[in-house]
């Protein structure tokens, strides 16, 4: 017996350039596996995306909905911060809350999500950790240097030099690298490396930090799951804090991306990042058709 084809409501949007497929799991019923993600994501067999953001209800008693994240690689992760303020936007304009700001409930706890007058959204980013053993990182007998509160790891890379490295995690783990110049950064060459190196135990997202001054930064990721994207949300949080720790800049920094501009506040506490959020189209897709063409393509 034929069965009715699975149908998927989705839109297009885009945080400074860093995009997504958001999808809402509340009204429509959403299964997502690793393989349904990145049929989504791929460039030319799916829609096309950095990230899959899916809305459902929570199972936190204090917040309004569920926040997760897939990578077009199709791996599951604890946080998007440029996702977030296009979370916010799409349960707005999909009228499934009226309420601002919002809690989002995320791997591990609650995120703030505000849009504000002027069409900006920011977003209380929640815990930030720097111990390695909460991206993990092993640092076990790796050579290191203190620069002001931050610790640097001297990460030898094969035949790419020694990467010193500043380790956190925004929910999601982070390695953050200062260059003199993120326009000659070797991004490329060092950031998959980084990124798959056997020391971070769930990968890593990479930051290139260029400091133009005290509250002015350059910054290209190259994301865990992805490769580089225009602009990561996490990833500015992360070159900040590790910034702010360096005794190198002061809160707020504005973040200059290939895709846009953010602005990260930090007092030691809490970190807050605001930025835009943009709704590019929506449309829908038979989901079995697409991972079924996608497998036999794929192969
Ligand atoms: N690639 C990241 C997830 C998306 C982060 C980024 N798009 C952001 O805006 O924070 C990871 O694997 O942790």
């Amino acid at each position: 017996m034929h069965q009715a084809p699975m149908i998927w409501q989705f839109t297009k949007m885009h945080g400074a350039g860093n995009d997504f497929i958001v999808i809402d799991g509340v009204s429509q019923p959403i299964e997502m596996t690793p393989e349904r993600a990145r049929a989504l994501a791929h460039r030319q067999l799916g829609i096309g995306a950095d990230q899959i953001l899916l809305v459902e209800n929570p199972s936190h008693p204090e917040a309004d909905f569920r926040y997760r994240i897939f990578n077009a690689d199709g791996s599951e992760v604890e946080h998007c911060g440029n996702g977030a303020r296009c979370f916010v936007r799409f349960i707005h304009e999909q009228r499934l809350s009226r309420r601002n700001p919002l809690k989002a409930e995320i791997a591990t706890g609650l995120i703030i999500l505000e849009e504000k007058e002027n069409n900006s959204v920011t977003v209380d980013m929640g815990l930030t950790r720097f111990d390695p053993a909460a991206l993990p990182f092993d640092a076990e007998d790796l050579s290191h240097c203190q620069a002001h509160e931050e610790t640097l790891w001297n990460l030898p890379l094969p035949n790419a030099g020694t990467a010193a490295l500043s380790v956190l995690a925004i929910s999601n783990p982070h390695a953050v690298l200062l260059v003199d110049n993120i326009d000659t950064a070797p991004v490329a060459e060092q950031g998959p490396l980084i990124e798959s190196h056997p020391r971070f135990g769930n990968r890593v997202n990479v930051g290139f930090m260029q400091i133009i001054n005290r509250n002015q930064i350059r910054l290209r990721v190259y994301e865990r799951g992805v490769g580089e994207t225009l602009s990561c949300g996490t990833g500015a949080c992360a070159a900040v804090a590790t910034g702010i720790r360096r005794g190198l800049l002061d809160s707020p920094v504005n973040v200059q991306t290939r895709g846009g501009q953010l602005t990260v506040e930090w007092d030691g506490t809490r970190l807050q990042m605001t930025g835009p959020a943009t709704t590019v189209f929506s449309g829908q897709v038979d989901i079995d058709k697409l991972v079924k063409d996608f497998c036999l393509q794929d192969e």
